[in-house]
C-alpha cells in the first residue's frame, strides 16, 4: 500500500546498544536501508567503507557540507559525522524507511528539517551506568583513552531523551528488539492510515456500487 517512508532514528550513548539494534532491526525487515553516514574517524576492524560508514578526510567532509549534500552534520568525540541527504531523498520517494544511527544533535537537526513529519525517533537507555562501562569494554574496539571519552560525554547524551517520541531500556537485547519492531509496526500504520487508504476505501466503494448495481 502507498505510503511516505519513515525515517526511523535511534540514538543512544555509546555503547548502549543502537547499532545492534539497528543490525537486528534490519535483519528482521530487509527492506529498512540503513543511511550510511560520512566520518572523518578512523574505521574499527571490520568496518567496511560504505556499509558502516563513508571513512572521509575532513577536506572532503566539509567540501560535502559546503555543497549542500548533507542533511545533516555534527562533530562527536572530536570527529565529524553526517548524513548524506541523497540517499533519503531516494528512499522516501520510492516509499522506503530509512534507518538513522545519528546523535542528539543530528535528532534535532532531522526533526527541524522539511523532513521533520516523516520522522519517528527512538532513544534507547542502558539499563545502568555499569552496564554502559561494561558493554563499551566488551566490544572491545577502543581503547581505554576513547571508552574513557565516550563514558564522560554520554551523561550528555542521556539528557535529551525527552526530545524524543520512544524511549527504551536496552536490558534484555530480544525484548528491546521485540519493542523496536513494535514501534516501527505501529508508525507504518499510522503512515498509512494518513496517506495510503484513500485509493484503498475507494475501492471498496466501488465493490459496494456494483454490489447495488447487480442487486
Ligand atoms: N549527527 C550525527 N551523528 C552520527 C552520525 N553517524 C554516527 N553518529 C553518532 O556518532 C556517535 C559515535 O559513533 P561511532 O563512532 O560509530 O561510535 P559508537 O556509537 O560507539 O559505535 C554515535 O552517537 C552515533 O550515533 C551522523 O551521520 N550524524
Ligand atoms: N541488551 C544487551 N545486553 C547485553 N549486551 C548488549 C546488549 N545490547 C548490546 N550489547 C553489546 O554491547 C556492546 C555495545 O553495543 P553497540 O550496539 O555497539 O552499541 P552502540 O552502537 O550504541 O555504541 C556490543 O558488544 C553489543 O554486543
Amino acid at each position: 500500500m502507498a505510503r511516505r517512508g519513515l525515517l526511523i532514528i535511534l540514538s543512544s550513548p555509546s555503547g548502549a546498544g543502537k547499532s545492534t539494534l539497528a543490525r537486528r532491526l534490519m535483519q528482521w525487515d530487509p527492506t529498512i536501508r540503513f543511511s550510511v553516514s560520512a566520518t572523518t574517524r578512523a574505521p574499527r576492524a571490520g568496518e567496511v567503507d560504505g556499509r558502516e560508514y563513508y571513512f572521509t578526510s575532513r577536506p572532503d567532509f566539509e567540501a560535502m557540507i559546503d555543497k549542500g549534500e548533507m542533511l545533516e552534520h555534527a562533530e562527536v568525540f572530536g570527529n565529524f559525522y553526517g548524513s548524506p541527504k541523497a540517499p533519503v531523498e531516494a528512499a522516501l520517494q520510492d516509499g522506503r524507511d530509512m534507518l538513522f544511527d545519528i546523535d542528539w544533535q543530528g535528532g534535532q537537526q532531522v526533526r527541524n528539517s522539511t523532513l521533520g513529519k516523516d520522522v519517528v525517533s527512538i532513544f534507547v537507555l542502558p539499563p545502568s551506568i555499569a552496564e554502559l562501562d561494561s558493554r563499551l569494554r566488551m566490544r572491545g574496539q577502543d581503547s581505554e583513552d576513547v571508552i574513557a571519552g565516550r563514558m564522560l560525554k554520554s551523561r550528555n547524551e542521556i539528557s535529551h531523551w525527552a526530545e524524543y517520541d520512544y524511549v527504551l531500556i536496552n536490558d534484555d537485547l530480544d525484548a528491546t528488539e521485540a519493542a523496536l519492531r513494535g514501534i516501527v509496526q505501529s508508525e507504518r500504520l499510522r503512515r498509512e492510515r494518513q496517506t495510503g487508504l484513500n485509493e484503498f476505501v475507494r475501492g471498496l466503494n466501488r465493490e459496494f456500487e456494483a454490489r447495488n448495481s447487480s442487486g
